[in-house]
């Protein structure tokens, strides 16, 4: 989830990207785990994904300033879960820790859990009814992760729009690098991809639990997709 202050039409000089989870899970001291002071020739903007699911943030932001606006990322909730299972699964193995397998986690007797918290985080529509309970659907964008990836162009100046920023990205800011298998950044000189934590190759699942994964799925998604007011291509 990303969070953006409404003057951001201003143009500001510089742009300041913050992101409070990564911050703290570094080890950063807790200056660099709160919004920075920002200049108004400066635009801050906060990206932590976890504060989606957050149960207190929603109502925190508000408190701080109810006019913000949100970019909210989404992807198929089985990607999505798969995706934070292969990142935490890598995490572990760079320390050398053990890590169960997907299925271990996924499944009790048989059943999906529905405590695995890959689970609970795919489940959008009770995170989203969360964040709406403080602020207008108006005040949202939601960003179609599943077409972001092969058209980020077409996505990114839905962005600008939302934002009321002047059209400024063009198809020059986007190439294709053949090794990533993903279209990176570029701006002048500058060239910026994710780096080698994203993009990793998923872990195969079985036919039989991506069926379940898709039965558990597809009334949440319903309930996402109305409280959006458009659908996904997803279960
Ligand atoms: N250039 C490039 N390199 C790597 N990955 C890319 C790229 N462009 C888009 N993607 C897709 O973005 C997914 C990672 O998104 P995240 O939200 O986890 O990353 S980040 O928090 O924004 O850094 C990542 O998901 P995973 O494949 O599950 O890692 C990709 O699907």
């Amino acid at each position: 989830m990303l969070m953006l202050h409404p003057q951001v039409a201003a143009a500001p000089a510089e742009v300041h990207f913050f992101n409070v989870e990564e911050n703290y899970q570094r080890g950063l001291g807790w200056y660099r785990q709160q919004m920075p002071f920002t200049c108004p020739s400066q635009l801050t903007l906060e990206k932590t994904p976890g504060y989606f699911s957050s149960l207190q943030a929603p109502e925190r932001m508000h408190a701080m300033d109810p006019s913000v606006r949100l970019l909210l990322i989404v992807r198929d909730p089985v990607e999505r879960l798969v995706s934070d299972y292969t990142q935490v699964l890598h995490n572990r193995q760079a320390r050398r820790k053990p890590y169960p397998a997907l299925e271990q986690l996924l499944l009790l007797q048989g059943q999906l859990n529905p405590r695995y918290k890959a689970i609970q985080r795919s489940l959008y529509a009770l995170h989203l009814a969360r964040w709406l309970a403080f602020f207008p659907l108006a005040h949202i964008h939601v960003v179609d992760g599943g077409s972001l990836v092969p058209q980020p162009l077409g996505e990114l100046r839905r962005v600008e729009q939302f934002l009321g920023l002047m059209p400024w990205l063009g198809p020059d800011n986007f190439y294709f690098n053949q090794t990533k298998g993903f279209y990176c950044l570029r701006a002048g000189a500058h060239q910026r991809c994710l780096d080698e934590s994203k993009g990793r190759p998923h872990p195969p699942i079985p036919e039989l639990v991506l069926e379940q994964l898709c039965t558990y799925f597809s009334a949440h998604n319903k309930h996402f997709f109305s409280l959006v007011g458009r659908t996904f291509n997803w279960c």
